[in-house]
């Protein structure tokens, strides 16, 4: 990258008829210091930012790299929509398109065309509707990258990474298993060292059933694959606590004792972090060879084109592409 240019982050425009392309419009009237190139459909951005309210110079990108951004600017990769957005109505006539956007975004971070992406939320019924399997970004990237990955959570407060992510309940305790508990541990262990500078990172494990189990009398799985698992990760040097009953592990003392928690299952978490900081909760992929960062909520489609859905999470996920940008660039510095 040349120096003093601006780091391009590749920002996805999620679901087209959900809030993402009015987020993206609220997005560029920041300051944030990012070369954001949006990848989604040009008149979809113009359309978003009429129902904004507001106006936005639109750039096609050409790759070059540029020094200062212009808040009310943003650099745009056309790619066509399928079908014209109906706010609140997502078409799966448009699901190919939205697929297109994160494929882009993906292989232009692995070819280094991108730093990172940020990606606004998309719908996963309606790609699923149109006869495409589709879990969510986590598992696209995975899968796009050839890679192991871990969904995290994060707010100022409080880190959450999952065991299992977009999975029926039913599945989730034959996919606890100790290789899926292990690999994880040793994602998130690895990533809070490298992407938030713990040395030592300490990690609280949630049980799976209530009360951790009670001893076996409420569930074996602590006893039989997570106790085990955690065991051999302390003997091979990891800080780890748990399994702690899931209850009363975000209690103000118990949160002094870990750096993340790694919960069994979504719900089992998510809901402690959405409804104390749902303005202020990021969420990344941890084990991916590129950094991707998003926001902590959905397409909101009662509020999509009415302008008044709040951008605070997707900034949130911006401003933490653009540290992670910065810690990694200053590390293969020092290197
Ligand atoms: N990163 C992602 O792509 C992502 C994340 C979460 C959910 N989703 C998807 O979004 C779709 C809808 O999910 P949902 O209805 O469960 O959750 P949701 O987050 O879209 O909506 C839940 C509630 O929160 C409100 N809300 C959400 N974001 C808001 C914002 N920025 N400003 C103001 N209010 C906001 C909504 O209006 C709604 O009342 C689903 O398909 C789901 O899979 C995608
Ligand atoms: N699990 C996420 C959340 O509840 O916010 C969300 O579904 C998005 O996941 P992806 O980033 O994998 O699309």
């Amino acid at each position: 990258m040349n120096a003093g240019a601006l780091p391009r982050l590749a920002v996805t425009a999620g679901e087209p008829a959900g809030i993402g392309p009015e987020l993206l419009i609220r997005l560029a009237a920041t300051s944030l210091a990012a070369n954001f190139v949006a990848i989604t459909d040009r008149a979809l951005l113009e359309r978003a930012a009429k129902r904004c309210g507001t106006t936005i110079e639109l750039i096609d990108d050409d790759g070059s790299a540029i020094t200062e951004r212009r808040p009310g600017t943003l650099r745009v990769l056309h790619v066509p929509l399928a079908a014209l957005e109906q706010p609140g109505r997502p078409d799966p006539a448009n699901a190919r398109h939205v697929l297109t956007t994160l494929a882009e975004a993906a292989d232009g971070c692995m070819s280094g065309r991108y730093q990172a992406i940020v990606t606004a939320p998309l719908q996963k019924s309606s790609i699923n509707d149109s006869g495409i399997r589709f879990s969510g970004h986590t598992e696209f990237f995975a899968e796009r990258s050839r890679s192991d990955v871990v969904m995290m959570l994060a707010s100022p407060e409080l880190r959450v990474a999952l065991a299992t992510t977009h999975l029926p309940l039913s599945a989730v305790p034959a996919a606890i298993t100790a290789e899926a508990l292990t690999r994880t541990l040793r994602i998130v262990h690895a990533e809070l060292r490298d992407k938030f500078g713990y040395a030592e990172p300490r990690i609280a494990v949630l049980g799976l059933n209530p009360h951790a189990g009670e001893d076996g009398h409420l569930g074996r799985e602590e006893i039989d694959v997570m106790i085990p698992a955690l065991d051999a990760l302390r003997s091979a040097g990891l800080q780890l606590i748990g399994p702690l009953p899931a209850d009363t592990a975000f209690v103000p003392a118990q949160r002094e004792r870990y750096d993340a928690v790694v919960a069994m299952y979504h719900d089992q978490a998510l809901p402690v972090l959405k409804s104390e900081a749902f303005d202020r909760t990021v969420n990344l992929t941890l084990g991916l060879p590129f950094i991707r960062t998003s926001v902590d909520h959905g397409t909101a489609l009662d509020l999509a084109g009415s302008g008044r859905a709040d951008p605070s999470s997707l900034i949130a996920a911006a401003r933490m592409a653009l540290e992670l940008v910065a810690r990694r660039n200053a590390s293969v510095q020092r290197a």
